[in-house]
């Protein structure tokens, strides 16, 4: 059975517009899906209201204590509530979730070695534990996951949505054929960051090398791509690149965006 596994970033979060055409594209797809949001930008945002300074390496939010208090506020609270309110308005019966719930994202903090990131955790797809997410699944609901996880013990931790969602559409391909979708405000991979038309259909590992010589990925891109490589060379069927506003043809018969192999 087919099975969508949708990330949404948080670029389309913070868009009212996109983001309520998006969840009305999530919505009306048909079959089994499980959506992770993002929500980097509105947490920077809300941050600064409060006094608590964001700091990222290497695409990873250095999470102090203060921070994780804020992340787990915003991503499991606020973004996390209304992401499933809009999705209930629109009659998709979804249920929140951080990887706390169920136990279904237990992680590691990550250890210290030159950076010390504070309260992030590291998953390993043989970690999660998937039986109750297929429960949810078996009955209809659509899980939609905050990007935080806990170590076991009683912390909450903070880990990217790409990676959850990458990590999520390993373990369900035990049971799925799993297409999962990173959806975000780029029409997919470009070949210039500063042209919106100049979409990279294709990338496999050799392409990919090949961008990376010629310095055509930067920031965000970076792991994003890590993370659908990491997802198709471990069960996981299709993995795609693309708009928020282009779910719509991403879960029917055509591809728009970037199809990685
Ligand atoms: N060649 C490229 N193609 C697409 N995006 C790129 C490229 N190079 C850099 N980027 C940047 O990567 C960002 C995507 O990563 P990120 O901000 O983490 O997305 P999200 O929050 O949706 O997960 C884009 O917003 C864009 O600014
Ligand atoms: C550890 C880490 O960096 N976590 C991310 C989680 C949110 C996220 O991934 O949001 P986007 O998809 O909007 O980037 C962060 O706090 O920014």
């Amino acid at each position: 059975m087919q099975l969508f596994v949708i990330k949404v970033g948080g670029n389309v979060i913070d868009n009212p517009a996109l983001l309520q055409s998006f969840l009305q594209d999530l919505a009306a797809v048909q079959g089994p899906k499980v959506l992770i949001h993002g929500g980097g930008k509105i947490a920077t945002r809300i941050g600064e209201r409060l006094g608590i300074e964001s700091k990222y390496v290497d695409g990873r939010r250095i999470t102090d204590a203060a921070t994780i208090d804020l992340v787990t506020m915003v991503y499991g609270g606020l973004v996390n509530k209304q992401v499933v309110a809009h999705l209930q308005a629109l009659h998709c019966n979804a249920i929140g979730l951080t990887g706390a719930d169920a136990n279904i994202i237990p992680a590691v903090k990550r250890p210290v070695k030159e950076i010390d990131y504070g309260f992030v955790g590291d998953i390993t797809s043989a970690a999660l534990n998937i039986a109750p997410l297929k429960a949810l699944l078996d009955v209809g609901l659509t899980p939609v996951f905050a990007p935080l996880t806990h170590d076991g013990q009683g912390q909450m931790l903070n880990t990217n949505a790409d990676t959850i969602a990458s990590s999520l559409a390993t373990g369900l391909s035990a049971y799925y054929d799993v297409r999962l979708i990173y959806c975000f405000e780029k029409k997919g991979v470009l070949q210039n960051a500063e042209d919106d038309d100049s979409v990279i259909h294709l990338i496999n590992r050799e392409i990919y090398a090949r961008l990376l010589e010629q310095k055509v990925l930067s920031d965000g891109i970076l792991p994003k791509l890590e993370n659908a490589f990491a997802a198709i060379e471990s069960g996981v069927k299709e993995v795609l690149i693309g708009h928020a506003a282009d779910v719509r043809s991403n879960t029917s018969g055509t591809v728009a965006g970037t199809l990685i192999c």
